[in-house]
């Protein structure tokens, strides 16, 4: 815990300077000032987070964290949990959403088991950072202790250190777990304050008539574990997962590293706002990309006061939202390097007389 402390009081304010310098170059540049509203807004902040300008086009990494939720035994989730293994195979040879959009992204893809319940073999190409084998079913107890849950947040820090001993300067969070937005569901509800009822959705296609045991699941898990929202780790622990805690490490080590954190959809959101209940110091370092269908999603950005700016009725997950969002953010990195001023360009823009 003291690691976790210490590690969010080296957390840094952005550089100002180099915002600024960004923003008086963007309004040099051949448009009317503030025309590219977001992409603006997107490029001044890593600016201010790299501390340089004009910040250099990003090296990008998409981390995605797997792990098994004992809650799939309340018939919680559309798929059987042994998906989250498939998936893993299929993450390895290439054929997932998340490798297609990866590699569209121009992002080094890094798949972390944290907690999947089966046994990799350990020359397959993926982080083994096994903390236990999924969690257990929080219907009935708390899903993990508080020290698995430190031991996975650990594992998310470790990682973005490699990372940014590696020169990555933007990071996204990608999440594969049968019955995670289950416990991300359990999250937002404890940690927004909302009811249950208003943060439950289909997941990954629970059919409608279902979603009311989801929410009594949910609900009966919160009653028995009593996690206290004061304490994020608390709620991690006893309602959360382990890929979720890992996710909540990775934003943590992300903002302490001078890193953007890119946010895909609600299982990444959740573990977004269990970082920023620890510490609200993250926020200038998160980038929201799309809104998820999942209903929570919102919740969760209304309270870290994030606005995400693709909405593309997307619900999958592994990060494929993020990565996506990572274009647009080389987009206006790309803006800043080579559109023309008013100058180079000659362009003298008529004063109106309005
Ligand atoms: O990110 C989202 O918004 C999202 C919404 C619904 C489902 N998912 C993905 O679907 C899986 C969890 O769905 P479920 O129904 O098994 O809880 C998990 O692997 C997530 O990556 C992801
Ligand atoms: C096939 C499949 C892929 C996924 N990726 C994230 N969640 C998923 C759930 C399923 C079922």
């Amino acid at each position: 815990m003291e690691e976790i402390k210490s590690l969010i009081a080296s957390i840094q304010p952005l550089n100002y300077k180099a915002m600024a310098t960004t923003l008086k170059r963007l309004d040099d540049l051949t448009k009317p000032v503030g025309s590219l509203g977001g992409l603006e807004k997107m490029a001044c902040q890593l600016a201010g987070i790299r501390g340089t300008f004009p910040p250099a086009l990003p090296r990008k990494a998409l981390v995605l964290m797997a792990a098994d939720h004992g809650v799939t035994a309340e018939g919680v989730a559309a798929s059987p949990p042994a998906v989250t293994e498939q998936m893993i195979y299929n993450f390895i040879g290439g054929g997932a959403a998340i490798n297609v959009l990866s590699r569209h992204a121009n992002a080094d893809l890094i798949v972390v088991d944290v907690g999947v319940k089966c046994d990799f073999p350990p020359d397959l190409p993926i982080m083994h950072c096994k903390i236990r084998r999924g969690t257990d079913n929080m219907r009935q107890k708390a899903a993990m202790s508080r020290t698995d849950a430190i031991a996975a947040i650990k594992v998310g820090i470790t990682m973005v250190e490699t990372l940014a001993s590696q020169g990555y300067a933007v990071i996204g969070l990608g999440e594969m777990g049968i019955g995670n937005t289950t416990a991300s569901s359990a999250i937002a509800s404890v940690l927004t304050g909302k009811p249950v009822s208003e943060v439950v959705g289909k997941g990954g296609g629970i059919p409608s008539e279902r979603v009311s045991h989801k929410v009594q699941v949910v609900e009966e898990a919160i009653a028995h574990n009593k996690p206290n929202p004061q304490d994020a780790i608390d709620v991690l622990a006893k309602v959360g997962g382990l890929e979720i805690a890992a996710m909540a490490g990775v934003v943590l080590a992300a903002a302490a590293n001078r890193i953007m954190l890119v946010i895909d959809g609600f299982i990444s959101s959740s573990a977004v706002l269990a970082a920023y209940k620890l510490s609200n110091r993250i926020k200038p370092y998160l980038l929201a990309t799309h809104l998820s269908e999942e209903p929570g999603h919102q919740a969760i950005l209304d309270i870290v006061g994030l606005t995400p700016f693709l909405q593309l009725n997307m619900c999958l997950g592994e990060g494929t939202g993020g990565v996506l969002g990572m274009t647009v953010l080389d987009a206006a990195v790309k803006i800043l390097h080579e559109m023309a001023t008013f100058e180079e360009a000659k362009v003298f823009p008529v004063k109106s007389n309005l």
